[in-house]
């Protein structure tokens, strides 16, 4: 090929480059009101997840890192570290077994080097190379580990400045299993505020629960499940902001714009009496 043709077959690339990431652009600074945010059902929430890995190609440790940094900035957020009374800092981190645990490995090492004190109980370490390394990384940075959750909550409210409940997200189906159902039990009469990551832990991912946990921050990964709307604590943020375009709008979700280059923003949602299973939230 001539070097006039070369030159003219690339820039017609660079033109439809540009095109292509304008489109992506505008789709993003377009304000998106957040009442047509859409809330996702378990089944909605597990199928964009496995379309994240297989179509997108994305790995879970590239996705679990921003979920648990943004679950991390959100944090300190609402929670800024020079506000903290008890121990400078002193925060527990609560992790199950599941995926919602290693983000909660993830934010407790971006929350330590945000200068945090975090102590993670992690009852259930699943045999995977991904969970024995986020472990080992935050031994490796000090963080003590609570070799048993006691049964006295007002042990936790004096200790710590904050519980984050990292123990079940979209995947979780109720009841509680007996493992488990003490620790959730107790941390229902902690008084120290908890912030959940992704799903209240306990709550069903659709209908919520009434009697459960009632965390002050919810930070919703990807798009908030059903649940969320019945939410009412303090503070919601949304995180994870790793959705491609085409992924949004094949599942409609209208996701706000992120301030600049945050990768959480805050949702203020109108609230909603009754809880509707369509996903709409109008
Ligand atoms: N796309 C995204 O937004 C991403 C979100 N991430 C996070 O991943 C979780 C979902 O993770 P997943 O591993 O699918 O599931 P969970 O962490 O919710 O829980 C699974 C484990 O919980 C156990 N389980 C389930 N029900 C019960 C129960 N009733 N009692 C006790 N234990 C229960 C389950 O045990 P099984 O024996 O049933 O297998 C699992 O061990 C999502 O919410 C986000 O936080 C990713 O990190 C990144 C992408
Ligand atoms: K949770």
């Amino acid at each position: 090929m001539s070097r006039t043709l070369l030159r003219a077959a690339f820039r017609t690339q660079v033109i439809t480059h540009h095109l292509l990431n304008s489109r992506y652009q505008l789709t993003h600074n377009m304000a998106v009101e957040i009442g047509k945010l859409k809330f996702l059902g378990q089944e909605e929430a597990q199928k964009i997840d496995e379309e994240l890995f297989t179509e997108y190609a994305f790995s879970i440790d590239q996705l679990m890192e921003l979920a648990g940094y943004s679950s991390a900035v959100a944090i300190a957020k609402c929670y800024p570290l020079e506000n903290m009374k008890k121990d400078n800092g002193a925060l527990l981190v609560c992790c199950g077994p599941g995926n919602n645990g290693g983000d909660g490995l993830v934010c407790a090492r971006h929350l330590k080097l945000f200068g945090y004190k975090p102590t993670v109980f992690y009852p259930k370490v699943p045999n995977k190379p991904l969970f024995q390394n986020l472990r080992l990384q935050c031994e490796r940075m000090d963080m003590p580990f609570l070799s048993f959750f006691p049964s006295e909550a007002h042990l936790i409210t004096d200790s710590y400045n904050l519980v984050v409940d990292a123990l079940f997200g979209f995947s979780f189906k109720g009841p509680v299993r007996p493992e488990f159902a003490p620790i959730l039990e107790t941390l229902k009469k902690v008084e120290t505020p908890i912030c959940s990551i992704d799903v209240p832990s306990g709550w069903d991912v659709e209908n919520g629960d009434p009697d459960g946990l009632k965390p002050e921050l919810l930070i919703s990964l990807t798009a908030p499940k059903l649940c969320a709307k019945l939410f009412d604590g303090k503070f919601h943020y949304l995180g994870g902001r790793f959705v491609p375009r085409s992924l949004e709008q094949k599942y409609e979700l209208n996701l706000p714009p992120y301030p600049s280059s945050d990768c959480v923003v805050e949702l203020k949602q109108p609230k909603t009496a009754h809880l509707d299973n369509s996903g709409d939230n109008n």
